[in-house]
């Protein structure tokens, strides 16, 4: 019998770290996003969460390691914040083209995709977090993106919004198979539909699949049943020093105090 291809490899990090201004940032990174597979990283403020997207994205440029990428590799960003004039009237329409030009069928399109078709000339300054989020999500894959990076996506959303916008991510992930790195704010609650949980500070701290949220009567009884979510358990083999260096490794890192 044929073994089935495995999926498509878009981006490879072996050992990438960053350093700046003497400091390590990151380091050890090893992490590998196929197409339609979704990759989380979690860890607390500070841990290299955002660094390490900055990698995989280009912006930073490793100085320790490698980054791969599938050549002609095409990226969605979805920032955490967006620096824009909050002052001055705007509407998504227009916050859509700030960019870079598009016609109008692939705006609408790109709105109708993430269900925000009817906020195409609302204001941007009078959305709700979740509305603009799925706006975000809309400039993003507007350039119909081989590999989306989300920073922090649910972050200031409820929890009806945050199963919402998880459900919204599975269905691009769905229908375009595209690869999806993302950020979490939570230290323990991910989206259920990730492959790979990376658990970040200043180096790789933890790895591997999502537990079900059903069966972790701890998180049940906290928020009661809710779809799409999922626990991640931590199995770390090493402590970490207050300033989150690894008890045992001389260098010096950037990282904060982290309980295992
Ligand atoms: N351009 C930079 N120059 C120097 N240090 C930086 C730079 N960017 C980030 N850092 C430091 O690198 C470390 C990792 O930061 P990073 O933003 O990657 O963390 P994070 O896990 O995304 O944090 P948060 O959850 O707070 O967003 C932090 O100590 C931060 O202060």
């Amino acid at each position: 019998m044929l073994e089935k291809p495995s999926k498509e490899t878009l981006i490879t990090l072996s050992g990438a770290g960053v350093r700046s201004g003497g400091r390590t940032l990151v380091e050890g990174v090893d992490l590998t996003i196929g197409r339609g597979e979704i990759v989380t990283l979690i860890g607390p403020n500070g841990s290299g969460k955002s660094t390490t997207a900055k990698m995989v994205t280009g912006v930073l440029k490793p100085s320790m390691g490698t980054v791969w990428r599938k050549a002609g590799l095409t990226i969605g960003y979805v920032p955490q914040k967006l620096s824009i004039d909050w002052t001055l009237p705007l509407t998504v329409e227009r916050l859509m083209t700030l960019t870079g030009r598009h016609e109008d069928r692939e705006i609408g399109m790109a709105l109708e995709a993430v269900g925000a078709t009817r906020l195409r000339r609302a204001a941007v300054q009078e959305l709700s977090g979740g509305e603009f989020q799925r706006v975000l999500f809309a400039r993003a894959m507007i350039r119909k993106p081989d590999l989306l990076v989300l920073d922090e996506p649910v972050q200031g959303v409820d929890f009806s919004g945050e199963e919402a916008l998880y459900a919204l991510i599975r269905q691009i992930r769905d229908t375009t198979q595209a690869g999806i790195l993302m950020i979490s704010h939570d230290l323990h609650v991910v989206m259920a539909e990730t492959d790979t949980v990376l658990c970040l500070n200043g180096h790789v701290c933890c790895r591997g699949t999502p537990g079900m949220v059903k069966q972790s009567p701890e998180y049940l009884r906290l928020f009661g049943a809710r779809n799409g979510l999922a626990i991640y358990e931590h199995h770390h083999d090493h402590e970490h020093h207050a300033d989150g260096c690894v008890v045992g490794d001389e260098h010096e890192h950037a990282g904060h105090t982290h309980a295992h």
